[in-house]
C-alpha cells in the first residue's frame, strides 16, 4: 500500500482540492500526484485528444489518435516558467476577426492582459510554458527549448477562461519553486529583484548584445526582473556593490568574466557588514569573459551541458534560484589583501594570462597562443614555496575522476525530439552539431513530421472540435527579441548615464574585512607544521575550482566547497616534452603524470606561501588578475561565500 504524499493546502482555496495519487504510467514506476488535469484537442487534427496532467513530476501530455497513445513528461526541473497572455489585435489591413484562418507563416501574436492591444475578440486564455529539455547525446548533451501553448476557450468570457489558465499557471509555479502549498494565484515568496552587473569589456566585449540575446528572454520566460547596470571602468562594480543597498536585490548576477565576479566578491568582503551581505547574497555568473573557469567548473560539477550554449546553461541556473557554499581564499601580499575564488599562479600559467592581453580581441585562442609562444622561451623562477598540507583521507577520490565529454550519465529525458526556429534566438553556437542526439539523431526516432506532438505544443480546450477555428498558429512569438526582453515586469535597464548617476561616491576610504587571518605575517618565518621547497620553478600554481578557463581542466578532484587548495609545482629541470604533454593534457584534466615525478606534482593544501627572490621579470595573478609581484600568501576559509547553482 502506498502512503498519500503529505501536501500542505495552505488556508486558501486550492486549486484541486484532492490532489490524486495516480499509479506511474510504467510497470514498477513510484506513483505521483496528480494536481490538475484537462483535455485538450488540436484544431487541425480530428480524433486527436491530449490529456494534459500537472502531477509532482512534471507535465505529462497524453496524446490519443485513432486508436494509440502515446505520453511524454516535461521534468518540472526543466521547466523555467509560464505565462498568461492574449492574442493581439490585428493590425489596419488584417482581418478584425478571430474566426479567419491564419494562412502560412503568420503566427499568432501574444499580449500582456493589460496591454490595451488585445484582441477582444478572442475570448481565449493562452498559457506559455517554457522549458530546456536536456538532451544527452556523446558530447555530454544540450537544452533544447521547448514551449507548450494552452489555449483555455471553453468559455464564453475571456475572464472565466483566463481563471483556467491562472490556475494552471499558478501551480506549475508553485511546483517549479519546489513548493507545495499549491494556491489558485501565484504570489512568489522573493519579490526582489536581481542585481546585475554587466562589464561590456569582458571577453570580446559583445556582454551587453548577449545578455540582451541570450539572457534576457529567458529571464522573461521565467518573470524574473532585474537591474542591469553596466560596469563604466575597471573596478566599477566593486565599489557598487560597497558602497550600495545591496539588500534590495536578493541576489548578484555578473555578465563577464571570472574578473568581474572577482570584482564584486571583493566588494562585498569591502562593507562592513560582509558577513551578512555573503551570507544573504548568492553570486551567480554569465560567461562573457575569455577564461569564464568559474562557470565552467559549475557546468561541469554538476553536469550541465555548457560547451554549445555556456551563456543558456548560466541563464538557466540564474533563474532556478538555488546556491551552493563556496569556499574563498584570503590572499595576502606585502601591500594588498584579497579573496579568491579561482586561482593564485606564479610563473608561466600567470604569464601567459597576462601577457596574452594584448589578444584579447580574438577571445579564448589568446590563451593558446600566448601559450605556444612561452614554451618556445622558456622562463624558470627562483624562489621558495611553502604550503600546509591538507589531510585528503576523507576525499572519495574515485568519484571525482575527470568524465570523459564534460560528464556523461543520465539518458535522453521525455520524447520531445526537436525545436523549431526558437533556438535560434539564444546562443547562436549551433548545439546540435555532431554527435549523437543530433538532428539526424533526433528525426530517426521521433515525431518530428507530426507537429502535434513536437515540441511547441498548440493545444486548445473545448468538446466540440467541429467548433474550433482553424487555427492552428498559438505559438508565442520568441523570436522577437525586443519584446520579449522589455517586457520582464519591472525589470530596469541602466544606460551608460543612469549608471554613472548610480556611480559609488568613491569618498569612503576602503578598508578590507572579512575573516582575519590565521597565518603568521607574510614577514614572519613559518612553523614546522609547514613544508617548504626552495629552488628554481617553471610555474607555482593554486587553483580551488576544476577549471581555470573552459578549457583548463586543472584541478579535477576539486569541488566548490572541499576545503582544499590544489598546489601544482613545476620545477625547473622538466624537459619541454613533459612541459608539452602538460600543456596539451590541461584541456581534458590529463596533465599530471601518474607516475611519481620530481618535476610536476599537484599537492592538496590548505595554506601555501611563494616567495620570489630571483631577478627574472614575471607575474603573479590572483583569480587570473595582475597583483604585485613579490611575496604572496594565502589560506582557504571553506564554504565562505554562496553561489548560484543550476540545482
Ligand atoms: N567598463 C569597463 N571598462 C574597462 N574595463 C572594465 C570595465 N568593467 C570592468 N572592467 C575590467 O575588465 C577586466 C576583465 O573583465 P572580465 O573578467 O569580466 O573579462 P575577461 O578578462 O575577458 O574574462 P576572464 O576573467 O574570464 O578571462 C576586469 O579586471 C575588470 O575590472
Amino acid at each position: 500500500m502506498v502512503d498519500k504524499p503529505k501536501i500542505d493546502l495552505g488556508t486558501e482555496e486550492i486549486v484541486n482540492p484532492s490532489p490524486t495519487i495516480s499509479k506511474g504510467t510504467d510497470c514498477g514506476s513510484p506513483p505521483h500526484v496528480v494536481y490538475l488535469t484537462e483535455t485538450f484537442y488540436i484544431s487541425s487534427k480530428k480524433n486527436t485528444v491530449f490529456e494534459v496532467r500537472l502531477t509532482d513530476k512534471g507535465l505529462s501530455l497524453k496524446k490519443q489518435s485513432n486508436g494509440s497513445t502515446k505520453e511524454q513528461t516535461i521534468p518540472l526541473k526543466d521547466i523555467i516558467g509560464c505565462r498568461c497572455l492574449r492574442s493581439k489585435r490585428k493590425g489596419k489591413g488584417s482581418s478584425a476577426c478571430a474566426c479567419t484562418s491564419i494562412s502560412g507563416t503568420a503566427q499568432l501574436k501574444v499580449v500582456e492582459e493589460n496591454s490595451g492591444e488585445q484582441d477582444e475578440s478572442d475570448v481565449s486564455a493562452y498559457l506559455y510554458i517554457y522549458a530546456y529539455i536536456l538532451k544527452r547525446n556523446r558530447r555530454g548533451g544540450f537544452r533544447e527549448r521547448t514551449t507548450i501553448t494552452l489555449r483555455f476557450r471553453s468559455f464564453d468570457k475571456y475572464e472565466d477562461n483566463n481563471k483556467e489558465a491562472q490556475k494552471w499557471r499558478a501551480a506549475i509555479k508553485y511546483l517549479v519553486a519546489g513548493e507545495t502549498s499549491i494556491r489558485p494565484t501565484y504570489q512568489p515568496k522573493e519579490t526582489r529583484k536581481m542585481l546585475v552587473v554587466l562589464n561590456p569589456k569582458s571577453g570580446s566585449g559583445k556582454a551587453r548584445e548577449m545578455f540582451q540575446q541570450r539572457v534576457a528572454p529567458v529571464l522573461a520566460e521565467a518573470e524574473i526582473s532585474y537591474d542591469l547596470h553596466i560596469t563604466k571602468k575597471p573596478d566599477w562594480a566593486r565599489e557598487f556593490v560597497r558602497n550600495r543597498d545591496i539588500y534590495l536585490w536578493r541576489g548578484i548576477v555578473v555578465v563577464g568574466g571570472d574578473g568581474i565576479f572577482y570584482e564584486v566578491l571583493n566588494g562585498l568582503f569591502e562593507r562592513e557588514d560582509w558577513q551578512t551581505a555573503i551570507d544573504e547574497l548568492a553570486i551567480g555568473i554569465i560567461p562573457c569573459g575569455s577564461g569564464n573557469g568559474l562557470a565552467k567548473t559549475i557546468a561541469h560539477l554538476y553536469d550541465e551541458p555548457f560547451e554549445t550554449k555556456p551563456i543558456l546553461a548560466s541563464a538557466l541556473t540564474m533563474v532556478k534560484g538555488k546556491h551552493s557554499m563556496l569556499d574563498i581564499v584570503r590572499v595576502e601580499t606585502r601591500s594588498q589583501i584579497m579573496f579568491s575564488f579561482l586561482s593564485v599562479g606564479w610563473g608561466l600559467i600567470s604569464d601567459i594570462d597576462i601577457e596574452s592581453e594584448r589578444l584579447r580581441a580574438i577571445g579564448g585562442q589568446r590563451f593558446t597562443l600566448w601559450s605556444v609562444h612561452r614554451l618556445i622561451s622558456l622562463r624558470t623562477y627562483q624562489g621558495k614555496v611553502s604550503y600546509i598540507p591538507a589531510l585528503v583521507s576523507n576525499m572519495n577520490r574515485s568519484n571525482s575522476l575527470p568524465r570523459e565529454g564534460g560528464g556523461g550519465g543520465g539518458g535522453g529525458v521525455g520524447l520531445l525530439k526537436h525545436s523549431i526556429s526558437y533556438n535560434t534566438t539564444l546562443d547562436c553556437h549551433d548545439c546540435r552539431s555532431g554527435g549523437g542526439g543530433g538532428p539526424n539523431d533526433s528525426h530517426s526516432n521521433c515525431d518530428a513530421c507530426d507537429t502535434n506532438f513536437s515540441d511547441v505544443l498548440s493545444l486548445e480546450t473545448g468538446s466540440n472540435l467541429d467548433t474550433f477555428r482553424p487555427r492552428i498558429d498559438s505559438w508565442y512569438s520568441a523570436t522577437s527579441r525586443k519584446s520579449t526582453y522589455f517586457s520582464t515586469v519591472d525589470s530596469i535597464y541602466e544606460s551608460d548615464r543612469a549608471s554613472n548617476e548610480g556611480a559609488p561616491t568613491g569618498t569612503n576610504v576602503v578598508q578590507m574585512y572579512g575573516p582575519p587571518s590565521r597565518l603568521p605575517a607574510l614577514t614572519a618565518s613559518l612553523s614546522d607544521s609547514w613544508k617548504t621547497i626552495d629552488g628554481e620553478f617553471v610555474m607555482v600554481h593554486a587553483a580551488y575550482q576544476t577549471h581555470l578557463s573552459t578549457d583548463c581542466y586543472f584541478a579535477p578532484l576539486s569541488k566548490l566547497n572541499d576545503g582544499i587548495i590544489w598546489l601544482l609545482i613545476i620545477r625547473a629541470g622538466v624537459s619541454r616534452s613533459q612541459l608539452l604533454s602538460f600543456m596539451l593534457g590541461l584541456s581534458s584534466g590529463s596533465h599530471i603524470p601518474t607516475q611519481a615525478n620530481q618535476y610536476i606534482q599537484m599537492i592538496p593544501v590548505t595554506a601555501f606561501r611563494i616567495e620570489p627572490s630571483g631577478s627574472t621579470p614575471g607575474h603573479m595573478t590572483v583569480d587570473g588578475e595582475n597583483v604585485e609581484y613579490g611575496p604572496i600568501q594565502a589560506e582557504i576559509f571553506p564554504s565562505l561565500a554562496k553561489v548560484m547553482v543550476p540545482k
